[in-house]
């Protein structure tokens, strides 16, 4: 028999209504008493790390999970985390640069109605959860929800109300849960691995989206105040060129203050190219920007919030960015 740990942060999995709206209370104790029949595979315990709306969620709340893994670590073969959804693949990528290596699996999940409801995601997400998370042949971080395991670093929220709400981006699905199935895609537990936990995380990191007209003074501005910026651009990525817009003596100021520029793009599928046109590729040579090629939004900000974590140093910072931890990045330059 498995022995799980399953942490409760809030989200809707864990909310009752109330006349301000739905707010998280339910305790992951009680979470799980709408599971009985998980204890079929696993003997489950519960901790409460904190109960929010994830909508609150920051970096200290990350490192407060991460701490609390590696708290437990040795004494659990898995990990279950309820988590509301809105920022669960912020969350779900965070974790997987804090927690790197783990040969025992560590499942975020949520739902998209409170477990409490008459018709609800809720159970079937946390069943699966810790049915996938008892699994001999699971490891590393992974996001659980509607039948799908995918790899902590890309998850992404594509629809607010639907059960069906994340999708595995540039990358394909880990496995499939069916009723007392899982259909591994990729079937992959290294034989040995030593799992490594980091404690820092930066907040210096700040992202620009593009839109059609906009100057560069913002970009001034968001070098007096952040580390790192990472610029959604169109399509495979580019900067304009036209003059009000002034993006490159902006972005040349940015890298001679020896702060970090990251190019991404606003196309969820895909991934960028920065050297396919013009107007990309001239700002990256001259600048040596970084690019996030194939890898989400969502592992680009936490990415580069954990390598500032570690480091200030340009060179060290390209190096890390570029390593592959838990999928997130193929395509390189
Ligand atoms: N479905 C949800 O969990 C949404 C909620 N606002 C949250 O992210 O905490």
């Amino acid at each position: 028999m498995k022995h799980i740990l399953m942490l409760g942060t809030g989200g809707t999995i864990a909310c009752k209504r109330s006349d301000a709206g739905l707010k998280p209370v339910i305790t992951s104790e009680e979470i799980l008493t709408y599971v009985p029949d998980s204890k079929r595979y696993c003997d489950i315990d519960s901790l409460q790390v904190f109960n929010i709306d994830s909508t609150n969620m920051q970096p200290r709340h990350w490192l407060a999970v991460a701490r609390a893994i590696e708290e437990h670590y040795d004494r659990y073969d898995g990990f279950v985390i309820c988590h509301g959804t809105d920022t669960m693949a912020y969350t779900a990528a965070a974790l997987s640069y804090l927690v790197q290596d783990s040969p025992k699996p560590i499942v975020i999940t949520g739902a998209q109605k409170p477990i409490d409801m008459e018709n609800t995601d809720a159970r079937t997400n946390l069943a699966d959860s810790l049915f996938f998370a008892s699994n001999d042949r699971a490891h590393g971080v992974n996001i659980v929800f509607d039948g799908k395991v995918i790899a902590g670093t890309r998850g992404k929220k594509e629809r607010t109300k639907s059960y069906n709400a994340f999708s595995s981006i540039n990358f394909p699905y880990i496995a499939a849960i069916q009723e007392d199935h899982i259909l591994f895609y990729l079937d992959d537990k290294p034989e040995c691995a030593q799992v490594k936990f980091y404690h820092e995380m930066s907040s210096g990191v700040v992202l620009l989206k593009l839109i059609p007209s906009m100057d560069a003074s913002l970009l001034d501005y968001m070098a007096g105040h952040y580390d790192a910026v990472i610029i959604e651009s169109f399509g495979v990525g580019g900067l304009p060129s036209y003059d009000s817009g002034d993006y490159y003596r902006a972005v040349g100021r940015w890298t001679a203050l020896g702060k970090t520029v990251v190019m991404t793009t606003q196309v969820t599928n895909e991934g960028s190219n920065m050297s396919v046109y013009e107007v990309g590729k001239n700002i990256k040579q001259e600048f040596g920007l970084l690019e996030s090629y194939d890898m989400t939004l969502e592992a680009t900000v936490t990415k580069i919030m954990w390598i500032l974590g570690q480091t200030k140093e340009p060179e060290e910072i390209r190096r890390l960015f570029y390593r592959t931890v838990n999928r997130d990045i193929l395509w390189k330059s």
